[in-house]
């Protein structure tokens, strides 16, 4: 028996900036997959449980998991306090559940619990690993590295962490610069809200999608949350943070109406709405980054090639106007040229996206 355990990440960036570690791969106990470190070899089977979950797609319970990597990770403050990437919204959930930032979020926590239970991983590690595989369901995004090792939770995360929709651009900014993200990195960070959907914003209304494409990772929502504000897709709750949006069907949130505006981040915000690769790169990285949050990394295990290839963005991977909709109906603030961009008159509303199966 080989007993191969190498916890160096000894690795070579390949073409799709995952690491791919050098030397002799082994085969793992289920005779099916081979990977550099054998301690790697536990994740398949989680792995299959998850997809199990996703239903290999990129759909309400992996939005719904991507929004959990979130709002475990940036609980994270070197004055405040949490343990930032620890799983303490899983294991601490009783308390952290309280916070109202974390409204919705029980469903999500509830489907992962039996699943998490069946294996011998940590709540972090899970859930950073539900994030980085279900991201690959969805057209566009990227393959994100998996650093796994993350010890147990000490403790529930203090409530003021989770950034909220009706916050301002200063204290939005300001609670991810104490996490130590640069104002680019939150605007790469929010391409998340492309494969999302509110269910606790609009009275009544659920999966109410943030872009006309909840499915795919592209920059339809850099481009759509530009335009200019139309109407609710319900009766808008303003108190919540809700803003108009373009298209009938669609939520916008206010901190992401006024983050594509803000003097500070209109730029990068411009940047993404016309730059599919490159958003879909940032977000990699700083998306690695939130995952890392509280942790030493050098303590971890690189079991990155564990992580599947991500589908492809079928076709013109620009964003699209809505029907009707052009160049003139945006609220540009960045001074710089805005390129020509396509429309599709098929698309004058969206639909909800469909709720979770009970499993
Ligand atoms: C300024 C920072 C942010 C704010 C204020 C914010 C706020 C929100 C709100 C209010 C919702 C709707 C929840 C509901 O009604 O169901 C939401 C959904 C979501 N958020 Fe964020 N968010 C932020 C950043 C992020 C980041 C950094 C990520 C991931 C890296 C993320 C991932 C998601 C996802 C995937 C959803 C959709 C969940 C679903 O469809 O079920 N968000 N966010
Ligand atoms: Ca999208
Ligand atoms: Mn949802």
């Amino acid at each position: 028996e080989q007993n191969f355990v190498c916890t160096k990440s000894i690795s070579e960036p390949s073409a799709n900036g995952v690491a791919v570690p050098a030397g002799r791969p082994v085969k793992c106990p289920d005779g099916k997959h081979t990977v550099h470190n054998e301690a790697c070899c536990v994740l398949f089977p989680v792995m299959d449980d998850i997809q199990e979950l996703f239903d290999n797609e990129c759909g309400e319970d992996f939005h719904e998991s991507l929004r959990l990597t979130f709002h475990d990770a940036i609980a994270f403050s070197p004055k405040a306090g949490g343990g930032g990437a620890d799983g303490s919204v899983i294991t601490f959930s009783d308390q952290e559940l309280l916070n109202s930032a974390n409204n919705g979020i029980d469903d999500i926590i509830e489907a992962q619990k039996p699943i998490l239970a069946n294996h011998n991983i940590s709540a972090g590690d899970f859930i950073q690993f539900a994030g980085a595989v279900g991201l690959t369901n969805c057209p566009g995004a990227p393959r994100i590295p998996f650093f796994m090792g993350r010890p147990p939770a000490k403790a529930p995360a203090p409530n003021s962490l989770v950034p909220e929709p009706f916050d301002s651009v200063d204290k939005i900014l300001a609670r991810f610069a104490d996490a130590g993200f640069s104002p680019r990195e939150v605007v790469a960070l929010l391409a998340s809200h492309s494969t999302a959907a509110s269910d606790t914003i609009e009275p009544g209304l659920r999966g109410v999608p943030f872009d006309t494409t909840p499915s795919e990772f592209d920059s339809q929502f850099f481009l759509e949350t530009l335009l200019k504000g139309t109407a609710f897709p319900g009766t808008g709750n303003t108190t919540a943070g809700e803003v108009k949006s373009p298209i009938a069907g669609e939520i916008r949130i206010a901190s992401d109406e006024q983050l594509a505006r803000d003097a500070r981040t209109a730029c990068d915000w411009q940047d993404f709405a016309t730059d599919q690769a490159k958003m879909s790169r940032e977000f990699g990285a700083a998306m690695l980054k939130l995952s890392l949050l509280g942790q030493d990394k050098r303590k971890l295990i690189d079991c990155s090639e564990v992580i599947p290839q991500a589908k492809p963005l079928k076709g013109d991977k620009r964003a699209h106007f809505p029907a009707g909709l052009s160049k003139k109906n945006l609220q540009l603030t960045c001074k710089k040229p805005f390129p020509t961009l396509p429309s599709d008159p098929s698309v004058t509303s969206v639909a909800p996206v469909p709720a979770a199966e009970d499993s």
